[in-house]
């Protein structure tokens, strides 16, 4: 696994951003459909199937070798475990791994990886690392689902570049994959045992392909968690798609995005929400509670001086308390994202953020506060700022 100077790599990478286009190569073996269809053409049977994700989600390793080793490695296992010989050359020549990880940034409480995709752009991923009491370590991988965001919230790095271009359910799956193989070849203890869209892009924004990546998160020959292990968090413009969300995967955990319950401050901060009243948006929040039984969950990010206030306390806690089922509200503090000034935006004094909690929970909300740790960030955080932190 090589770690390279962030900076040689970050020009590299912005480079490469503007790249069209210009790979070819074979398709993902993670694009499941694709493999089931290869699978079906070919006369194999579901047992043939289950040994390619098999043999594919244990060979990878992150010191990638060329693709000729790599075809030979794969060879070798799926001969050994009786896949028809005939079939072989022909799945190895139409599918590969198509993700590379090109940089690492890491820390005590995990790292950020920096990935290239096929047609040269790049994502960021971030490995969470939690150690319960107990010693028990896990992980949460904070996937992309897009390269760039479209919607240009006024705090997100990632807004600042718009949309680059949209992430197929392959390179969801391959970035959990890249991540699981990094665990594995560095020893360390622990499994993933969480998946949360908090990465670059609106998960909703690309919706087909993050629900096909939730069948290969949650598909038992693959990376095998419970649906609600999984959690898209959205920036919440699309009431339908919300409950299209909550129609087709209901277990999945929804996080929405919130930052103001005041109409007015929320298109400040995220100028997609003149598309969506707050109502709207509550209404689309208890049909999901009710159809995944669950409560809801905000996330809501405290920028000094501008959605801190008393009044912003208030709307918060009354647009909670409207709601049907339980809301747990996730207050992450404003984490600088290095891009110029701030956006002009600071961190609330950690006794403001206490206040603002302790006003909450007297009002009857359920509440935690997201401190960034010296340990490293929450997943919140660290995925708020991506890409532009290693590109610049
Ligand atoms: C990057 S977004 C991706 C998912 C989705 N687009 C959304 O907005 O929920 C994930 C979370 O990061 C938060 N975030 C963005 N910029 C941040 C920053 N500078 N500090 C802390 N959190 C931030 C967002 O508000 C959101 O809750
Ligand atoms: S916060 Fe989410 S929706 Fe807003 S720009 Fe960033 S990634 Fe996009």
């Amino acid at each position: 696994l090589t770690l390279t100077s962030g900076q040689r790599i970050s020009s590299r990478m912005r480079k490469n951003q503007n790249h069209q286009d210009t790979r070819r190569g074979p398709k993902s073996f993670f694009d499941l459909r694709a493999i089931e269809q290869w699978g079906e053409e070919n006369g194999l049977k579901e047992h043939h199937l289950k040994t390619i994700y098999k043999v594919v989600m244990t060979s990878y390793s992150c010191d990638r070798p060329s693709r000729h080793e790599e075809s030979q490695v794969l060879q070798d296992k799926l001969r050994a475990l009786s896949f028809p010989q005939a079939c072989i050359p022909n799945l190895l020549s139409e599918f590969g791994y198509t993700c590379t990880i090109r940089n690492i940034q890491q820390s005590q409480g995990g790292a950020k990886f920096g990935i290239q995709l096929a047609n040269g752009k790049f994502v960021e991923s971030v490995l969470i690392r939690h150690e319960r009491n107990n010693g028990d370590v896990r992980y949460t991988v904070c996937v992309s689902s897009q390269v760039g965001c479209a919607k240009k919230c006024s705090f997100c790095a990632t807004g600042t570049m718009g949309l680059i271009g949209q992430l197929s359910s392959a390179e969801i799956l391959e970035q959990i994959h890249l991540l699981q193989q990094y665990v594995k070849h560095k020893n360390l203890p622990g499994k993933i045992r969480n998946v949360v869209f908090m990465g670059m892009g609106e998960p909703l924004d690309n919706y087909d392909a993050v629900h096909e990546s939730i069948r290969g998160i949650t598909h038992q020959c693959l990376f095998g968690l419970k649906a609600k292990k999984v959690t898209v968090s959205t920036v919440g413009s699309s009431a339908q798609k919300i409950k299209a969300l909550a129609d087709e995967a209901p277990q999945v955990c929804l996080a929405l995005s919130l930052h103001s319950a005041i109409q007015s401050s929320r298109e400040k901060l995220i100028p997609s929400a003149v598309s969506i009243s707050l109502e709207e948006l509550g209404d689309a929040l208890d049909y999901h509670a009710k159809k995944s039984g669950r409560g809801s969950m905000l996330e809501y990010l405290l920028i000094n001086g501008v959605n801190d206030s008393n009044d912003e306390v208030d709307s918060l806690a009354e647009f909670c308390l409207k709601r049907e089922g339980n809301v747990y509200v996730n207050l992450i503090p404003y984490n600088p994202t290095l891009a110029g000034d701030n956006f002009g935006y600071q961190t609330p004094s950690d006794e403001r953020i206490s206040d603002f909690h302790d006003k909450l929970k007297a009002a009857g909300v359920k509440a935690l506060v997201r401190w960034s740790t010296q340990n490293g960030r929450d997943a919140n955080g660290a995925c708020g700022q991506l890409v532009l932190t290693s590109i610049t």
